[in-house]
């Protein structure tokens, strides 16, 4: 049984997913009492609970973290993913509404509608108080053009306005496609009539809008903030607001919420809502069955594609690279209980078919295979870069052309200053996983299950001997094969065993005189 517990307020219709599952049971604070932190293995928020390294050091059990929504600056990721904690968000199901939003807003700023609401329910009639200013022919500026920063652009193309883009990160073709300007950010704040931003919020956006570079503004601009507060510097507008430079402000977003910079949200030309871009019914069913839908996918042992601090592959290819994904864990696992002195270096080389996806999930899966038994901690594809800087080993991977004849062909080479072991692998549909090369020597079996791995001298009587102590200690050999490089050279020899072998049999098959080791090892 899984246990999910959400802490913020998240649509009922939407957590539907999971509380239909027979093999979750769903908390939702406030509501139910009856769980204890250490059992949760989900944890669903929006903007409201802080996830910082307190409260993931009070969650040991916990395995993902999901944002019903888009900003994940609530949410210490860093710390997560050293956790090896999935972060996931729901990216796109608030962004009609949240530019929806925008839009109403940037209406309500330049026709002073909120204040003039006021003031007719005051019984007061000031119609000169409120004349506005139309947004026909006037140029918007949007800094942050992703998702919603399009959309907002196509509003704004209807009111027949002209429409001016900061985005470092936005290309030619696709600012020519959706038919704006793409301007620098200083271009941007010296010709808009309004502006309005929709990044999120980073180091190197906080502040992005600040006293330095208000100075550029329009005499008369309004400036728009529903992405996040702190991208439009609080003093640096108050200031500007003050002296009339800005003309007003439409803030949905503070630098704290709910904000205490009374004299900015009292200032009779700012409008404020208290973070409502995502409040709608549509947008909170949408990113609540969103994420729901991907923990149940997540916690049921599949991949999602909507992780923050996993790599974003497509589901096709996602499936596709499964089989590699799970191989590398073996690969990695067979590597760290083989070799038997420090490993300070571990290379990936992938030829073949597989060098058309993404392989750097493939080479974390190996580091986390290789790690799984050596560190004290959960270690997967999430944290194991991160494990494996701390214990000092370097990672890398490369792409080949030669693949030895197999359609795919993975290779793994773990280095240390007394040690240096190299792995081939394959995955034939159908048939399934196979090691074909272990340090020099081909062979070719299937890396599960309780396995012994012998190096040995190519003599006659060697798998004879071998075979009869397997049957006095009633140990059934299901699979063996064997790899040598000359006849009567050095060979090694790997079985595969129906049950963990013991330790009085391991030692009778080292009396053997031409065995020169002999080594269990036990793969997922
Ligand atoms: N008010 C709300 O309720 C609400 C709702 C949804 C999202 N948001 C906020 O809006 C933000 C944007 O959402 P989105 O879905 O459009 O995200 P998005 O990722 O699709 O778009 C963000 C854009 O910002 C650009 N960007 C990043 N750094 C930049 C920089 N330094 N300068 C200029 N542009 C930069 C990126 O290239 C990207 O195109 C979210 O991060 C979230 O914080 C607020
Ligand atoms: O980043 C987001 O998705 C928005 O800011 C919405 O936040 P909320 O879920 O707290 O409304």
């Amino acid at each position: 049984m899984f246990h999910v517990y959400v802490a913020d307020s998240i649509s009922a219709d939407g957590l539907a997913p999971l509380l239909e599952a027979e093999n979750v049971r769903v908390y939702r604070k406030g509501q139910d009492t009856d769980f204890s932190y250490d059992k949760i293995d989900a944890l669903l928020v929006r903007s409201a609970t802080m996830v910082d390294e307190e409260l993931l050091s009070r969650l040991p059990n916990l395995k993902v973290i999901a944002r019903a929504g888009v900003g994940v600056d609530n949410i210490d990721v860093s710390a997560a993913t050293k956790k090896g904690v999935v972060v996931i968000n729901a990216p796109d199901g608030n962004t009609i509404s949240t530019a929806e939003h925008t839009f109403a807003m940037i209406s309500s700023l330049v026709r002073h509608i909120p204040q003039a609401n006021i003031n007719v329910k005051g019984a007061n009639w000031d119609r000169k108080k409120f004349v506005g200013t139309e947004l026909f022919g006037k140029t918007l500026g949007i800094v942050g053009f992703g998702r919603i920063g399009s959309e907002i652009a196509k509003r704004a193309k209807a009111f027949q306005m002209k429409v001016a883009v900061y985005d470092p990160f936005l290309t030619e073709s696709r600012a020519e496609k959706l038919d704006v300007a793409s301007l620098s950010l200083d271009e941007v704040l010296s010709t808009a009539d309004i502006i309005t931003v929709h990044t999120p919020l980073t180091k190197e956006t906080r502040g992005l809008l600040n006293s330095r570079n208000m100075s550029l503004l329009k005499n008369g601009v309004f400036l728009v903030n529903c992405a996040r507060g702190g991208i439009i510097d609080e003093d640096a507008l108050l200031e500007n607001l003050n002296t009339g430079h800005v003309a007003g402000a439409a803030l949905d977003v503070f630098e704290v919420e709910p904000p205490t910079k009374t004299e900015l949200i009292q200032h009779q030309n700012v409008i404020a809502t208290p973070h409502l871009g995502a409040s709608t019914k549509e947008a909170q069913y949408n990113v609540a069955y969103q994420v729901s839908k991907d923990v149940l996918t997540f916690l049921n042992g599949q991949s999602v594609t909507t992780s923050i601090n996993l790599p974003t592959i497509p589901k096709e290819i996602l499936n596709k690279i499964r089989p590699f994904f799970q191989l590398g864990k073996k690969i990695g696992s067979l590597l760290s209980q083989v070799s038997n002195s420090p490993v300070d270096e571990i290379t990936a080389t992938y030829a073949g078919k597989i060098t058309e996806w993404e392989t750097s999930i493939i080479t974390k899966s190996v580091i986390a295979g290789f790690l799984k038994d050596r560190v004290d901690q959960t270690v997967n594809e999430v944290n194991a870069a991160s494990i494996a800087k701390d214990r000092g080993i370097n990672y890398g991977e490369k792409h080949r052309n030669e693949s030895d004849g197999y359609s795919n062909l993975m290779e793994v080479r773990a280095k240390g200053k007394q040690v240096d072991l190299t792995v081939r692998a394959t995955y034939i549909e159908g048939y399934g996983a196979r090691i074909v090369h272990m340090n020099g020597f081909d062979i070719d079996y299937a890396p599960s299950g309780h396995l012994l791995y012998v190096q040995h001298h190519d003599r006659p009587g060697v798998i004879g001997q071998l075979g009869n102590i397997f049957g006095k200690h009633e140990t059934n050999i299901a699979t063996m094969h064997v790899g040598r490089m000359l006849q009567g050279g050095k060979a090694i020899m790997m079985l595969s065993v129906d049950k963990p072998i013991e330790k009085d049999l391991l030692d009778e098959i080292l009396l053997i005189p031409d065995i020169s080791s002999a080594l269990t090892l036990e793969l997922p």
